[in-house]
């Protein structure tokens, strides 16, 4: 689907912050806007002090930078902005340059559904610098948020243990835009479906639902309220029991799940949205059981979240089906991921390429210099480390180093040929122009399942987990030190 058009109705050139819009200008003015740089995205820390990330947007990018143009009405409004002398804040000339401004970046990005790590670029710009800048906070805004969501829900996922998750978080998203994505997002980290019905028309996303306590509440009685549900609906009924006493609740689901089974349909189960899920699911579970409705299923819900899930897992509770919403597409626990935009190479004068860093008192904010690409190494279809390196360097090796970017005394020798090597990095655009298939939603998802495969069952714990190794190859690392102790004068 064209996100833009269906969602924005065209370019979305002006969805950034105003900061990029004053460089492009002063990149303009000082003929430095044409200049080719390299930038990175990454984050820095995964989220939820998960041990794994899934990487998801890229779909809104590609389409974010098809569209990316400045609209007549755009340079009208950056026109009339006036500095505080009354002055045009953009010159009517910069305004025409930003009219002719043509998308031209190559784009490299791993694969939406990819489990990734600290500091590996999920997306690397090469191109005008303009072009780079302007790109930054919508690439942001896109891969934070939804990459966050599906790590989020892949979490969630991981805890059902093979039970089904739904999204029910529409109601309490962040705003139309955010539950849309948080769906879409949702879905690539493994939910079944989602309660909303526009990101299923859009994304092409299963929908499904119960029905809630106002249709109990509207009836004199519950029992009446199920009868009339299983009338419009005989297929699809899964009644919500605990409107007044749960048990009763299921006595009565039971009484019309017979009704049904008489005109050959079946009741598909109940849903119970409040008090002790353990003990109401057992319940729930053994009354069905004795009535003759093994198959039918006993949904959970109520401010669930992977922590909630895995107690009552451990709690042995008889729930087969989860509804999860506020805290799955809030990200409750964490709500931002903080993935960074970083400038990491630059064509000088001279048309050489210059790598740069950025020295922070941080040591984990340094970032890495150079046009990366990253390579995952399996053995016996396992993932064993992650190295990111420069491609002009590796010329001619069979092993290598890699070194942790943060601690250096934390190393792993890696021989080549003792492992299979996946280049997780894509050609996207190239020279503006899209040379990737976006997957569809249903391989995104599968990618997510299939790649949390490779990792070990340590790495996907869900508190402590054991830390994958991800380094920088060791001529990286040392371009890196060098670059640092040059920009802050040690070998003066
Ligand atoms: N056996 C259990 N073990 C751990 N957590 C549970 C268990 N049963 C329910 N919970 C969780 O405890 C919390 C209970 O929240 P709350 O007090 O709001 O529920 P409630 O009063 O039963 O229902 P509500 O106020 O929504 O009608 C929810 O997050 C729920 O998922
Ligand atoms: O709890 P969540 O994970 O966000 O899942 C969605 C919740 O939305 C509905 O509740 P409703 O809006 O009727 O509110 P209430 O049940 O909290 O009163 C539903 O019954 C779930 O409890
Ligand atoms: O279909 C449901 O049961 C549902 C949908 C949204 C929120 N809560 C429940």
């Amino acid at each position: 689907m064209k996100i833009t058009k269906d969602l924005y109705q065209g370019s979305l050139a002006l969805l950034t912050d105003f900061y990029q819009l004053t460089m492009a200008y002063a990149y303009w003015k000082s003929g430095k806007a044409e200049q080719e740089a390299v930038f990175n995205l990454f984050f820095r820390k995964h989220p939820f002090q998960s041990g794994f990330t899934i990487a998801a947007g890229l779909e809104y990018v590609v389409d974010f930078c098809n569209n990316f143009y400045f609209k007549d009405d755009d340079l009208s409004y950056l026109g009339q902005m006036k500095n505080a002398d009354g002055s045009p804040v953009f010159e009517s000339t910069f305004l025409a340059y930003l009219k002719s401004l043509n998308f031209t970046c190559d784009i490299d990005a791993v694969e939406e559904g990819t489990v990734v790590f600290p500091h590996t670029p999920l997306i690397s710009v090469k191109g005008p610098l303009i072009q780079c800048q302007l790109l930054e906070t919508a690439l942001l805004n896109i891969i934070n948020f939804q990459t966050l969501i599906a790590t989020k829900s892949a979490r969630v996922v991981l805890a059902a243990k093979g039970d089904s998750v739904l999204e029910f978080g529409l109601r309490r998203a962040q705003g139309i835009d955010g539950a849309l994505a948080a769906s879409r997002a949702s879905y690539i980290g493994g939910c079944a479906a989602t309660s909303n019905v526009m990101a299923g028309k859009l994304f092409g996303i299963p929908v499904s639902g119960t029905h809630a306590h106002s249709w109990i509440m509207s009836f004199d009685s519950e029992l009446e309220a199920f009868k009339a549900y299983a009338d419009a609906f005989p297929e699809k009924c899964v009644f919500l029991v605990d409107t007044y006493d749960t048990v009763a609740g299921i006595k009565n689901a039971i009484e019309v799940g017979k009704i049904l089974r008489e005109k050959g349909k079946e009741m598909l189960g109940v849903r119970i949205d409040s008090g002790d899920l353990a003990y109401f699911s057992n319940i729930a579970r053994e009354m069905l059981d004795e009535a003759g409705f093994q198959d039918a299923q006993v949904v959970a819900s109520n401010d669930l979240d992977e922590h909630i899930i895995t107690s009552l897992k451990i709690q042995e509770a008889s729930v087969s089906v989860w509804g999860v919403g506020t805290k799955l597409v809030t990200a409750y626990d964490q709500p931002a991921l903080g993935a960074v935009y970083k400038l990491a190479a630059i064509k000088n004068q001279n048309g050489v390429w210059e790598p740069k860093v950025k020295v922070s008192q941080q040591s984990i904010k340094t970032n890495i210099p150079g046009k990366h690409q990253v390579s995952r190494f399996l053995k016996n279809g396992r993932a064993v480390a992650d190295m990111i390196f420069l491609k002009e360097y590796m010329e001619g090796k069979t092993s290598t180093t890699i070194i942790d970017p943060i601690d250096p005394t934390k190393r792993k020798r890696i021989n080549f040929e003792d492992f299979e090597e996946i280049n997780l990095l894509k050609p996207i655009f190239r020279k503006g122009t899209q040379v990737y298939d976006c997957l569809k939603i249903d391989a995104i998802k599968q990618n997510a399942q299939d790649n949390l495969m490779y990792f070990d069952k340590t790495h996907k714990r869900l508190t402590n987990p054991h830390v994958y190794p991800v380094g920088l190859e060791e001529s990286l690392y040392q371009l890196r030190t060098a670059l640092v102790f040059k920009m802050k004068n040690y070998d003066k």
